[in-house]
């Protein structure tokens, strides 16, 4: 068995919780709260731009121009691509796409993108791909998933969230990021596949997380006023 399908088997339960989770229902049944639209779009927006600086401190610990070249394309997709399924549910809540951008971070949103920048700045590039991978692969299952479940027709508010995630070019990239990890699982001594493991899975977790965050438009215990980051 590959490293990376040790880790998948493991994460197994984390996968399934996630596709039964409430927001991702929702999504198949297009029966989200305009309020928890919102909470995700503010919070994935700000995700996605620490994702955008994590490629980068990838970049940063590549050895060969395909590995650079793999994260140099991820960077664009995220910037022009990945704004798609946004404005679809920007649409779906009936606000504007900029009115969301720019807010701080939510406890999850925050403790997630903290671990995968704790990864990025003092992990090897295994340990980086180990944080990032739970992204592109959850949500290409999810995708996936929901276009054998609902097979969407183009009146259902989600259409292009589930044809987007579903689409049959989300597939390499997290094949990609895999054999790289397996590759580098190959020759990484123990101590370091321990923390490999680790970051997997609480990526998986904070994926969870994430979900749940937008599900229950999470704030802060002491909430301050919904003030922009900027
Ligand atoms: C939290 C989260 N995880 C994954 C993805 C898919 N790139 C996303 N947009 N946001």
């Amino acid at each position: 068995m590959l490293f990376t399908e040790k880790l998948r088997e493991e994460a197994a339960p984390i996968f399934e919780a996630i596709y039964n989770h409430p927001f991702v229902r929702g999504l198949a049944n297009g029966k989200l709260e305009k309020e928890q639209l919102v909470h995700y779009v503010k919070q994935d927006f700000e995700y996605l731009n620490t994702f955008v600086r994590i490629y980068g401190v990838a970049i940063s610990k590549c050895e060969t121009r395909e590995e650079m070249a793999l994260f140099n394309e991820q960077i664009s997709f995220v910037l022009h691509s990945e704004i798609h399924p946004h404005n679809n549910l920007c649409r779906a809540a009936g606000v504007s796409y900029d009115e969301l951008q720019g807010y701080s971070l939510a406890p999850t949103a925050h403790h997630y993108t903290r671990h995968m920048l704790d990864a990025a700045h003092t992990g090897t590039l295994g340990e980086i791909i180990a944080a990032l991978l739970p992204c592109p692969w959850t949500y290409l299952e999810i995708g996936q998933r929901l276009m054998q479940e609902v097979n969407p027709s183009e009146d259902h508010p989600f259409y292009d969230w589930i044809t987007f995630y579903g689409q049959e070019s989300m597939e390499p990239v997290t094949n990609q990021l895999r054999s790289i990890l397996d590759e580098w699982a190959r020759t990484a001594p123990e101590k370091e596949l321990k923390r490999i493991r680790d970051y997997f899975i609480l990526s998986c977790q904070l994926e969870y997380g994430f979900w749940d965050m937008a599900y229950r438009v999470e704030e802060w215990p002491v909430a301050l006023q919904k003030e922009k980051r900027i």
